[in-house]
């Protein structure tokens, strides 16, 4: 459970609250919501960036919930809506890659860390997404455009075989088309590794194409949550329709907004 204090005196706003979800490897979960329904809070107490104040976050078995987000590193991963948080601009592909592992060895040095050894482990990563980006390691980051950015983001965040993946909206911020590519790309390397990944989306067709589960939040609690078998021939129309039914209130499309 998590609460926040609201506006007025003694007033509070619940942020998150019973909320029982358990991500096993290799599910793609896909979290949606209407606008301040709880889906950042959730995100931000896994990712460690919040404290709750009641409740576990048990990640691969360890119970991580009072490690600050630098501690979880190498279990949870994350990547942010907007490109520009998620890799140093004024570092190379090879750099970013280099210092997230540097993180994790608890080792800074980073020209040693960007060895042959990461850099083979780039190219790798960075090939599955079939844009180039494995030839131009030496490139500055800063010197990407969002898709790319979030490629290498999604690359550098898999390349560990976290335990957890989470997008946090991770290509809403990128033009239909890129979205589409970098959407597909980060669901074939998180099923072919196989690791468990919580996406936020406010793009109804990614929640239901790319899941096999789908979860909606509603004022703090999961209000929905359908397996593959429910999802399985349900379209955008179907799913808003039954979240205006189960909350009497409608939920925004980012994919028809972008459109109208
Ligand atoms: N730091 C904070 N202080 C006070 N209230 C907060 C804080 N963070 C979140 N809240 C409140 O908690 C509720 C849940 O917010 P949260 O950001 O988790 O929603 P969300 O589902 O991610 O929304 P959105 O889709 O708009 O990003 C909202 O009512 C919000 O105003």
């Amino acid at each position: 459970m998590k609460r926040f204090k609201g506006f007025g005196r003694n007033e509070f706003v619940i942020a998150a609250d019973s909320i029982n979800l358990t991500i096993t490897a290799g599910t793609i979960v896909a979290l949606v919501g209407s606008n301040g329904s709880g889906k950042s809070t959730l995100m931000s107490m896994i990712a460690g960036s919040q404290l709750p104040d009641s409740g576990r976050i048990i990640v691969a078995g360890e119970d991580v919930t009072e490690q600050p987000s630098w501690q979880r590193t190498g279990k949870v991963a994350l990547v942010r809506q907007n490109p520009e948080h998620n890799v140093f601009s004024a570092l190379t592909i090879v750099e970013n890659f280099a210092l997230a592992e540097a993180g994790q060895a608890r080792r800074f040095n980073l020209k040693r860390a960007a060895g042959p050894r990461v850099r083979d482990l780039a190219r790798d990563t960075l090939a599955q997404f079939s844009m180039g980006l494995e030839d131009r390691l030496d490139q500055l980051a800063g010197t990407l455009s969002g898709g790319q950015r979030q490629a290498v983001s999604v690359a550098m965040a898999t390349s560990r075989n976290p335990a957890l993946l989470l997008l946090d909206e991770h290509v809403s911020a990128l033009d239909p088309t890129r979205a589409r590519v970098v959407m597909e790309q980060t669901e074939a390397i998180v099923r072919q590794r196989s690791i468990a990944t919580l996406m936020v989306t406010h793009d109804m067709g990614h929640a239901l194409k790319h899941s096999d589960r789908l979860i909606l939040m509603h004022r703090g609690r999961i209000a929905m949550d359908l397996a593959s078998k429910e999802k399985a021939g349900m379209g955008v129309p179907d799913l808003l329709a039954r979240f205006e039914k189960l909350t009497g209130e409608t939920l925004p499309d980012s994919a028809v907004l972008a459109r109208a």
